[in-house]
């Protein structure tokens, strides 16, 4: 699994490691000058879980941040001990009886887009994403960012060959199933209720040939406009929830 940011940003990101992972948190700089009541609450919860904080300007958080989006609190943490491999979490999720849903990336470059893959596998109850080592985007402070907790939530394997790891989920009873707007069959017509791993393309060229051919099933989102495609997140996002949908709401 790829290793968590040393610097966390923005009110979201930190906040879920307060909630998740306090005693992980080494320090918390912040704006005085920030006095709105979203600061006042996020203080609060920092001293109730007895976090140390530091005033510091705005300036020298954007340093630590590496970003001026940074809403005036940034926090150094130490990583976070969580499960360490697919593996362990197969093993885990079969254990506790839970039918994997799985996200699996292929080749996604903008930490824009990871973010918010993740942001959604994490609205949608995924179990983790998955992508290539050498051609994706690691979990970085923008992608903590934009995924606005859902980086300390969603565990993120980047594995070295991605057939061989679809392989290997197929081998576990694990559905792979590709997206791509030229399949004949609509995600809709999917069966998502057991054990699946929905497979995404990268940003501009899609899913690459030998992962397209190691899906057991393509499908395609319906496009009703001019427009040939989704962003990769918002696929996921509809991929996800249809997944949801289909194995019951819960109440
Ligand atoms: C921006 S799209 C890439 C478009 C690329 N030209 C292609 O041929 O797939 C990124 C990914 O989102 C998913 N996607 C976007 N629109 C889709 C659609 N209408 N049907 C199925 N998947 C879609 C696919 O996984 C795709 O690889």
């Amino acid at each position: 699994m790829s290793s968590t940011p040393k610097v966390l940003f923005g009110f979201h990101a930190v906040g879920v490691r307060l909630k998740t992972a306090p005693q992980s948190i080494v320090e918390i700089y912040f704006e005085p000058t920030r006095r709105d009541a979203r600061m006042r609450q996020f203080l609060d919860r920092a001293r109730e879980a007895g976090v140390r904080l530091i005033e510091a300007d705005g300036l020298r958080i954007a340093r630590l941040a590496g970003t001026q989006g940074h809403q005036g609190v940034a926090a150094r943490v130490q990583a976070v001990e969580q499960v360490h491999s697919l593996d362990g979490l197969l093993e885990n999720l079969e254990a506790a009886g839970q039918v994997p849903l799985l996200l699996v990336l292929d080749g996604v470059t903008d930490p824009h887009n990871l973010g918010a893959c993740l942001r959604v596998a994490d609205g949608a109850g995924a179990h983790a994403v998955i992508a290539p080592k050498d051609h994706a985007v690691g979990i970085n402070a923008t992608v903590a960012k934009v995924a606005s907790g859902a980086a300390e939530t969603v565990p993120y394997f980047m594995v070295t060959n991605l057939a061989r790891t679809l392989g290997e989920l197929q081998e576990r009873n694990i559905w792979c199933i590709g997206t791509s707007g030229d399949a004949p069959r609509t995600l809709y017509q999917a069966d998502l209720r057991g054990p699946v791993a929905l497979v995404l393309g990268a940003e501009g060229s899609g899913m690459r040939q030998l992962t397209r051919k190691t899906c057991d099933e393509l499908v395609s989102i319906p496009m009703q406009g001019a427009v040939e495609s989704l962003n990769v997140s918002v696929a996921s996002g509809v991929c996800l929830y249809e997944a949801l949908r289909q194995r019951g709401l819960p109440a």
